[in-house]
């Protein structure tokens, strides 16, 4: 199975949550009138879009709806996927940091999938020939760096590494001098980024960003924070959180494989404004890939 085909399948279970829900607003009404619209509003919700991004979305349709004076609710729904769409698209400049010599945090609570994430992202950019290596700067947990180390073997990156316990800035100093000695082009870093204590966090995301400043000041900076999506409106929490403490330059969603609440990807993008720029729908090492809102929103609307 291709990549939009898993998308596609894993978006089975956010579809009949959404989709089947919107086809019967938009063929169960003759006018357009505010009961249709409420009809509506209500199934955005339940899909997890969340209030403010189904409020916004609403008034748009009504706009467009008034501007191409459209009067059958059939007609709507073309107008409102390509309202999704535009709502998500990218812009130009999303991957930038492939490009350069960049250093790439990913951040996260636990259990989201960013150990795995690593993995698999640095896999991906050794496929579009780019010199990848490692960090396994959540020293939290010896598992994390077990399984970092196991990532390494599948994906032929290399990992620098210290014991459970060390320093994570220390892991993040060893890296970038590995970095600089073999010309790497992206050093992406794992990260413990717990959350139970937010001083703490924020002190941990402080010291490796002093390393960073000190040590690679000629590096592009991207911080990827990786949220679970079945957690639904839970991501939207743990972002809100993340971006208290440091700056977050786009979202790696995981496990939108059997989620009925893939509507969190919309619903993340427009409140915070800050761009999905991966998916992951799976535990294999090519089931992450860049997002792109055409194929996200043709697979939740099961078009093409
Ligand atoms: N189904 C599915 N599972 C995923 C996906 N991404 C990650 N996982 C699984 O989620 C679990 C947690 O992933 P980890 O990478 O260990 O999560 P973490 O955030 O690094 O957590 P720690 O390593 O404990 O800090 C693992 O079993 C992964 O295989 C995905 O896109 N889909």
């Amino acid at each position: 199975m291709g990549f939009f085909e898993k998308l596609k399948a894993g978006l089975n279970k956010t579809r009949d949550n959404i989709v089947s829900s919107i086809d019967y607003v938009f063929n169960g009404f003759t006018n357009i009138d505010d009961e249709f619209y409420e009809e509506l509003e209500e199934t955005l919700i339940m899909g997890d879009l969340g209030v403010r991004t189904t409020d916004e979305i609403i008034e748009n349709l009504k706009e467009k709806v008034k501007e191409n004076a459209i009067k059958q609710p059939a007609e709507c729904k073309e107008l409102l996927i390509q309202l999704i769409k535009e709502q998500m698209d990218l812009g130009p400049n999303a991957y930038d940091f492939e490009n350069q010599k960049s250093i790439v945090l990913l951040i996260g609570v636990n259990g989201v999938g960013k150990t795995t994430s690593v993995g698999k992202l640095a896999g991906l950019l050794k496929n579009q020939n780019k010199k990848v290596i490692m960090a396994a700067a959540d020293t939290f947990r010896a598992a994390a760096i077990e399984q970092l180390t196991e990532w390494s073997h599948r994906n032929g990156c290399e990992i620098i590494a210290q014991s459970e316990g060390s320093d994570p800035a220390a892991v993040i100093f060893d890296s970038i001098q590995a970095a600089k000695a073999r010309k790497a082009d992206v050093l992406l870093c794992d990260t413990a980024g717990r959350l139970q204590n937010k001083k703490n966090l924020m002190e941990e995301l402080r010291k490796i960003d002093k390393v960073i400043t000190r040590e690679y000041p000629e590096a592009y900076r991207e911080n990827l924070i990786v949220l679970d999506a079945t957690t639904g409106q839970n991501a939207l929490s743990q972002l809100r959180e993340f971006k208290d403490v440091t700056d977050i330059t786009g979202i790696i969603l995981t496990k939108m494989d059997g989620t009925a609440k893939g509507g969190i990807a919309v619903a993340i993008q427009s409140e915070f404004g800050i761009p999905v720029k991966y998916v992951g729908v799976g535990e294999q090492i090519e089931d992450l890939q860049k997002f792109n809102s055409e194929d996200f929103v043709n697979a939740l609307f099961d078009l093409q």
